[in-house]
């Protein structure tokens, strides 16, 4: 299956729960009432796209040229429009410009880091780079036997220690090596301990400025990763290891198991982060960089 129909069909269920929320509200000539528009923003904000995104779309359904009426395929091709054009200036894929370029990745445990990074290392080989791994979460015996794992899998190496290691001297020298062999892209992973705070915090500082001595400029893209089916919850991670971690870029993960798909949205308006990939299913490439065009087309189902 094309890359267009994995999103559309990861998408359904939220393209469903949006379909739901906003069909039957615009139907006929009538211009839209102040009950209508009510009632579609409502609906989108119930569909997970933020009060604000609601707010915007809502102004725009009630422009004067709509005084005439829009029906609901009207209605749609307007969300899809303004919803693409909030995620123009943040549908970026990583960009590998440096080398070695560092790649700390950061997020809750569950979310779906390491199955992400063993994607992305898949995404980078394909494109001809030397890619190396780093088992930077030493909290969890199962995060770095996993992350052996996908390294395996994938044909990248992997610099490892043990469990309760530090993880910062571990993630000091993965970078070392990745300079010495003349690696393009190092992706480190890290703990997710987001319940201990002031550990995890102490951790990622410690990790990045260990590295900074080696390129005062790594890690040069510190990813989240977000798992889309925590709907609001994964707004707040945005805030927490934006401060935590100083968050450079986001990957979301799970949107086929969820129906908060728009979350992704209210997320690109409200941080204007860019969202470096998607995720759309277990399978190595149902991770992708996404176009805002495709995105929004599948997400309100105008495709
Ligand atoms: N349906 C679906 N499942 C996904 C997606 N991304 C990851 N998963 C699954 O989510 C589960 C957790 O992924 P991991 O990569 O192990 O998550 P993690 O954040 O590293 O979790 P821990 O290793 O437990 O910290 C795995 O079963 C993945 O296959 C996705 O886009 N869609």
């Amino acid at each position: 299956m094309s890359w267009f129909g994995r999103l559309t069909e990861g998408l359904s269920k939220s393209t469903k729960k949006l379909a739901n929320n906003i069909t039957g509200l615009a139907t006929g000539t009538l211009p839209l009432d102040e009950e209508r528009l009510d009632a579609i923003e409502e609906g989108l904000i119930a569909a997970d796209l933020g009060p604000r995104v609601a707010a915007r779309i809502r102004e725009r359904l009630a422009d004067q040229k709509y005084a005439k009426g829009i029906d609901d395929d009207g209605v749609r091709a307007v969300v899809a429009d303004e919803v693409a054009q909030i995620l123009a200036p943040v549908a970026r894929p990583l960009a590998i410009i440096r080398k070695p370029q560092v790649i700390l990745v950061v997020g809750v445990n569950g979310s779906g880091k390491t199955t992400t990074i063993a994607k992305l290392a898949r995404l980078f080989k394909a494109d001809g780079k030397q890619v190396m791994l780093a088992a930077g979460d030493t909290f969890r015996a199962a995060a770095i036997a996993q992350l052996k794992i996908w390294a395996d899998r994938v044909g990248v190496p992997i610099v490892a220690g043990d469990q309760g290691g530090d993880a910062a001297s571990l993630a000091f020298d993965a970078v070392k090596r990745a300079m010495d062999e003349g690696i393009d892209v190092l992706i480190i992973d890290t703990a997710g301990r987001l319940q201990n705070k002031t550990g995890l915090m102490d951790e990622l500082a410690k990790v990045k400025r260990v590295i900074g001595k080696l390129d005062p400029a790594a890690p040069h893209d510190v990813l989240l990763v977000l798992d889309a089916t925590t709907g609001q919850n994964a707004l707040n991670q945005i805030e927490v290891f934006g401060q935590v971690a100083g968050v450079t870029g986001l990957v979301m993960t799970k949107l086929d198991g969820s129906a908060r798909g728009g979350m992704l949205v209210a997320a690109a308006e409200k941080f204007g982060l860019p969202i470096h990939a998607i995720g759309v299913g277990e399978g190595m490439d149902d991770l992708q960089p996404f176009t805002p065009q495709d995105f929004a087309a599948a997400l309100v189902g105008t495709a």
